[in-house]
């Protein structure tokens, strides 16, 4: 095992979405799923929707590495760049920072008082990069929720954000709703690498209730992916413009899609809740 019941851990959150922060710079850590799950376990663990490793990079000022509380290594996390960016410029005092991941390198930066804005670059619309199963109009995939004559939910819009999201454009948000449709399409067999499940309520054109079924981890706070997912889902609908205040169950989160350069940039809280050792 290459975590020790010494390894000390920071405990975070952005805008809710928990993590466990792992510095992997100097020691390595590489917990297999069984022993990344028993760490998320809220009964048994610390607790934690993402467990994230910081660990060295040649090409960056970091690597994020990241596990969802189902043990299962994914390309990025959103939420989880601006806790690491914050902790990065906080020991390098630098106003910004590139973090590697799987999904590909981001740049966070200072935005305010325990605030950070991400770039995440351009989403993914094709329906090869979200990835879809088959062929299909990313704005609106042949998808539905609930009996074929009366679909609760039909037609999301499918976006990669380095990692792959559904979005459905409704106001029905109530858990048992989400918890119960978010679970069934998360492994629908259109999804491959299996999806996060959004459920967006657009409130106006620049601010939207959103929800989030998170692949590996289930119903979180926040998902800044989503959040942007959502964005973009929207505004290719023509519901939203390109800029927009996400409401999640844990804060709020600025999205904009910039039409210059095409990226997604993300701005919202981190909070440091303590600190601790694995068990
Ligand atoms: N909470 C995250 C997303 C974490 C990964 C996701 N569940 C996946 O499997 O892709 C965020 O803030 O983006």
């Amino acid at each position: 095992m290459t975590h020790s019941a010494t390894r000390p851990f920071v405990r975070m959150n952005g805008a809710g979405n928990d993590f466990v922060v792992v510095n992997a710079l100097e020691t390595p850590f590489a917990p297999t799923a069984d022993q990344a799950r028993a760490i998320a376990d809220r009964d048994s663990g610390q607790g934690c929707d993402q467990l994230i490793a910081i660990e060295p990079s040649d090409r960056a000022d970091a690597f994020m590495r990241v596990w969802n509380a189902d043990g299962g290594q994914v390309e990025t996390c959103g939420n989880a760049l601006r806790c690491v960016g914050w902790l990065l410029m906080e020991s390098t005092g630098k106003d910004t920072v590139v973090i590697d991941t799987l999904g590909g390198p981001t740049t966070a930066s200072r935005a305010g008082l325990h605030q950070v804005r991400v770039d995440m670059g351009p989403p993914g619309l094709d329906w090869t990069d979200v990835p879809l199963a088959e062929e299909m109009d990313t704005r609106g995939i042949e998808l539905q929720v609930g009996p074929i004559d009366a679909p609760i939910l039909h037609t999301p819009g499918a976006v990669s954000m380095g990692n792959p999201h559904v979005v459905f454009f409704t106001d029905r948000q109530d858990d048992g709703f989400v918890r119960g449709s978010g679970s069934l399409v998360e492994h629908h067999p259109l999804f491959p690498e299996g999806v996060n499940v959004g459920f967006a309520n657009v409130l106006a054109p620049d601010r939207i209730r959103l929800r989030v079924w998170e692949r590996g981890a289930g119903l979180t706070k926040a998902c800044g992916t989503g959040a942007c997912a959502a964005l973009v889902a929207t505004a290719r609908r023509g519901l939203t413009g390109r800029h927009a205040v996400i409401e999640a169950d844990g804060g709020e989160l600025v999205i904009d899609w910039d039409e210059s350069s095409g990226h997604v940039f993300m701005t919202g809280p981190v909070e440091i809740e303590g600190t601790g050792t694995l068990r």
